[in-house]
């Protein structure tokens, strides 16, 4: 969790590479008041012609997160810390004085509550709250429940590592013998989607996030952002990086370096092509906003002086993983 103390703004860009380091090289503690001066001054500059603000969340800390597990689908609550975490974006969006119209989330309860928390913290519980699961996380398939350092151990750093943040990387699928196959997909909230059950994903990269995802991006958030209204959308590491990869025509390869912090509120000022002026600003201590990332990425990382399990679900990940990786999109 990001302690939101004494908490600024930081407009810097942050790679995402398990070094906390900045995008242009400068590390935090290096930056001279000048560059500082600078920075707010570009900020500024960027608010000044900005027609309005679109702020993302990544909702706070979830019950599984201390686990170390693969959550996706399944509806795990906030933890406490992560109630804190939302309350603390609150805070930071009041004193940065935004004004939300319209808010989004997932039909997932951790963002759906986010969302409900940050509206309440900045007196703006009235603001109209819709939902879609274009906004879910990404369908980790069979990945899903897994524990991320036992998969480093039993399939090394890197494949982990792909199957988190490559773009056109999917996961193997989820079965209908998986342990949480029955709640994920025998979940009535999915009756009512815009698409049949039999459609919802199974697995998903990335790339399949990002089509799934433009639907409603295009019919119902795009509208209120033209309209002139600023916006939150409260959703997942996965779903808000699809979001900025395509409102920032981010690369395919160099997506692979974006990790989103839990509880950061990410602001992008738009333009009337809803392109964005500046760069995107996390609210927050940029010193503990590299350190919650760091965090995030060191999940997929195996354990010093452990070896792999035998654990059997690892085992179907392996002999699945190969050919589920590289199928294409259903
Ligand atoms: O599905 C999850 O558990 C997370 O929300 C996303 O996990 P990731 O950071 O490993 O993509």
């Amino acid at each position: 969790m990001v302690d939101g103390g004494g908490a600024s703004s930081s407009s810097v860009r942050f790679r995402g590479d398990g070094s906390g380091a900045r995008s242009d090289g400068v590390n935090a503690p290096a930056a001279t008041a000048a560059a500082t001066a600078a920075t707010a001054a570009a900020t500024a500059a960027c608010d000044a012609m900005a027609t309005r603000t679109l702020v993302l969340v990544r909702h706070g800390e979830g019950s599984w997160t201390r686990e170390n597990r693969f959550c996706s689908w399944v509806d795990q609550p906030l933890s406490a810390d992560g109630e804190a975490e939302a309350r603390r974006c609150s805070r930071l969006l009041a004193a940065a004085g935004i004004r939300f119209d319209a808010a989004f989330s997932s039909l997932l309860t951790r963002a759906i509550k986010t969302a409900w928390l940050i509206l309440e913290g900045v007196g703006q519980a009235w603001v109209p709250l819709a939902h879609s699961w274009r906004l879910n996380e990404r369908h980790y398939g069979a990945l899903v429940g897994l524990n991320r350092a036992q998969l480093a151990l039993n399939h090394g750093e890197e494949q982990v590592k792909a199957w988190r943040r490559a773009y056109d990387v999917r996961p193997p699928p989820i079965d209908e013998a998986h342990p949480y196959f029955d709640e994920i997909h025998g979940d009535r909230r999915y009756a009512s989607c815009d698409v049949p059950r039999g459609k919802i994903p199974r697995g998903e990269s990335l790339r399949d996030v990002l089509e799934r995802l433009l639907p409603y991006w295009e019919g119902s958030i795009v509208p209120e952002l033209r309209a002139g209204k600023n916006v939150l959308v409260s959703a997942h590491g996965n779903s808000v990086r699809a979001i900025i990869k395509h409102l920032e025509g981010i690369s395919d390869a160099d997506i692979l370096h974006l990790t989103i912090p839990t509880g950061v509120p990410v602001v992008l000022q738009l333009d009337d092509e809803l392109a964005p002026v500046g760069e995107r600003r996390y609210l927050g201590d940029t010193a503990e906003i590299a350190a919650a990332i760091k965090r995030i990425e060191d999940q997929g990382k195996a354990p010093k002086g452990a070896s792999a399990s035998p654990d059997p679900r690892g085992a179907v990940v392996a002999t699945t993983a190969t050919t589920a990786a590289t199928c294409p999109s259903p």
